[in-house]
């Protein structure tokens, strides 16, 4: 499983995030939400390791983040593709990088994800949407036991929206600890086993706990929870 061990982090020596602390379990999807600035994707960072956290540590199946970081995948909010490559040079690259990757499972979802057309192409000639789907796809190559998503419904649309959702579901069956961050708490509240609140860069506690169990929520939907939480009507 993630675990966040109390980590505090931001920048320039400024905290921005203090005292997160939760976990993800294999087979889990877990929320972030929160109000924007309210320091999700510091706390992705954090966990990435794009950022180091000031105080506290993350632990990977109870080891040191450092030795387990392999198993862990990213698809960050605005996907970080090299612009000197062709869509195919990179899938070639991480099929080289991760062996294990299965060349049907890749044909399968190229097919899918309507990617055929778009192998020779670099990034810049993509849409905001097709180049997040590559970035879905590089992730999911990599058959990871972590996978760390920063807003990821955001440029997709329907039908891409709708694919990843499965997949989303797919790695969770397959035992995957799945973190992502979200503004759609609909969204979140089909698809996540718990939700954590982020406000102004502190982790809040519902009925004192670190997590909202969605199914164990009692009064209203993920949305009235959430505004009464962080005191908004
Ligand atoms: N690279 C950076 N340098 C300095 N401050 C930053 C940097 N990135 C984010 N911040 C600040 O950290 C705070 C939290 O930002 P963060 O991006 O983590 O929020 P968020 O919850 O992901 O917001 P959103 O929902 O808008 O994406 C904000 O005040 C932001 O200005």
């Amino acid at each position: 499983m993630l675990t966040l061990n109390h980590i505090s982090g931001g920048y320039l020596r400024k905290p921005i995030v203090e005292d997160i602390h939760f976990q993800v379990d294999y087979g889990e999807i877990v929320a972030l939400v929160g109000l924007n600035g309210a320091g999700k994707s510091t706390t992705l960072r954090l966990i990435t390791g794009t950022l180091r956290p000031m105080s506290g540590d993350i632990t990977l199946n109870g080891h040191e983040w450092l030795k387990e970081r392999g198993s862990m995948a990213h698809i960050p909010d605005t996907p970080q593709l090299y612009p000197n490559l062709t869509i195919k040079e990179h899938l070639d690259f991480i099929m080289r990088l991760y062996p294990n990757s299965s060349v049907d499972y890749l044909n399968k979802q190229l097919e899918r994800y309507s990617l055929l057309p778009h192998l020779e192409k670099y990034p810049y000639a993509l849409s905001k949407g097709t180049q997040q789907k590559v970035s879905i796809l590089l992730a999911l190559l990599t058959n990871p036991h972590y996978l760390i998503v920063d807003e990821p419904f955001m440029g997709l649309d329907p039908i891409g929206l709708s694919l990843f959702l499965e997949d989303l579901h797919q790695l969770k069956e397959k035992g995957t600890a799945i973190l992502l961050s979200t503004h759609l708490l609909a969204i979140a509240e089909d698809l996540c086993d718990r939700v954590v609140i982020i406000n102004k860069g502190k982790q809040l506690k519902y009925n004192g706990n670190p997590s909202i169990h969605l199914k164990e929520m009692k009064a209203g939907s993920l949305q009235s929870v959430f505004f009464s939480m962080i005191g908004e009507k």
